[in-house]
């Protein structure tokens, strides 16, 4: 049995297969063009990150890892809080089987804010990259480990094409020698194992000290304190993706300014 990326993976290929039949690429694109231009992802966590730290704010109902995360789910109202509470950009999970996500959210995430927001979902195809852009998404996220170097190449070369930024994520020195081959200088590193769900905030401290300078490093997964957040600035990281702690809150407002600032 293979870890539970490859079975996220498997599904996701049966999926497209399936969608793409039914909506063609031609027609995503048609749709895709006619949108807003993109918010700019990576610009907006650079403007934060210039004066503190700048926060990927996830809209995350339930994950393979802890099940359910949030009864109360209202992906609008998130979105408004998290930017009210200071958030640089938004993060919304879409995948259905495995996250309970769905395009829905990101929609409506995005149409309650200012806020640019990133499709957290898993790439195989660059027919969802057309699919992204088509529910307007500002940014995808290509998984190392998912993917051989030509299709990484063909899906951020599709992102580009739409003017979309590209977050290239990945978990070991092996895996960051082959994101650095692509154009993309957004370079997550999820600090979560995804054969065991261990969380290691080291393996950020690690692999940021083999990226190159101008790489703009998020750290991602299992971030729970300002204390964290400052912990990983000490070592020059200044951007995170962070999910369930501010979905589990009441007030997400007020938890997502006390993370980033303390008060
Ligand atoms: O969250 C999981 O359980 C998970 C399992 C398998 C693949 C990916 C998974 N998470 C995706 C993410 O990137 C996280 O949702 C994101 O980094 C936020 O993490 P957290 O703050 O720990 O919710």
């Amino acid at each position: 049995m293979g870890t539970v990326l490859d079975r996220i993976i498997e599904t996701t290929r049966a999926e497209v297969a399936r969608r793409s039949a039914e909506t063609t690429l031609s027609a995503l694109e048609a749709t895709a063009r006619a949108q807003q231009p993109p918010r700019g992802f990576a610009a907006a966590l650079s403007r934060k990150a210039d004066t503190g730290h700048a926060l990927i704010a996830e809209i995350k109902k339930a994950s393979p890892s802890k099940g359910l995360i949030r009864e109360d789910f209202d992906p609008p109202a998130h979105a408004r809080d998290y930017e009210a509470g200071g958030a640089a950009c938004l993060s919304v999970l879409t995948d259905k089987p495995f996250f309970r996500g769905d395009e829905e959210y990101l929609i409506a995430a995005r149409a309650a804010c200012s806020l640019p927001a990133i499709r957290k979902d898993f790439m195989v195809d660059p027919w969802q990259v057309a699919e992204a852009r088509a529910i307007g998404a500002d940014a995808i996220l290509i998984i190392v480990a998912a993917l051989d170097d030509g299709a990484m190449a063909e899906i951020e070369a599709a992102a580009i094409d739409h003017g979309m930024d590209a977050l290239i994520e990945v978990h070991d020195e092996a895996e960051l020698e082959r994101a650095l081959r692509l154009k993309s200088r957004l370079i997550g590193v999820n600090n979560r194992d995804l054969r065991d769900f261990t969380v290691d905030l080291g393996r950020t401290e690690t692999l940021a000290k083999l990226m190159p300078a101008g790489t703009q490093i998020v750290a991602e997964s299992g971030l729970a304190t300002k204390a964290d957040l400052d912990r990983l600035a000490a070592a020059g990281i200044h951007r995170f993706l962070v999910g369930e702690t501010l979905m589990r809150q009441a007030d997400v407002a007020a938890a997502t300014r006390t993370l980033l600032t303390g008060v």
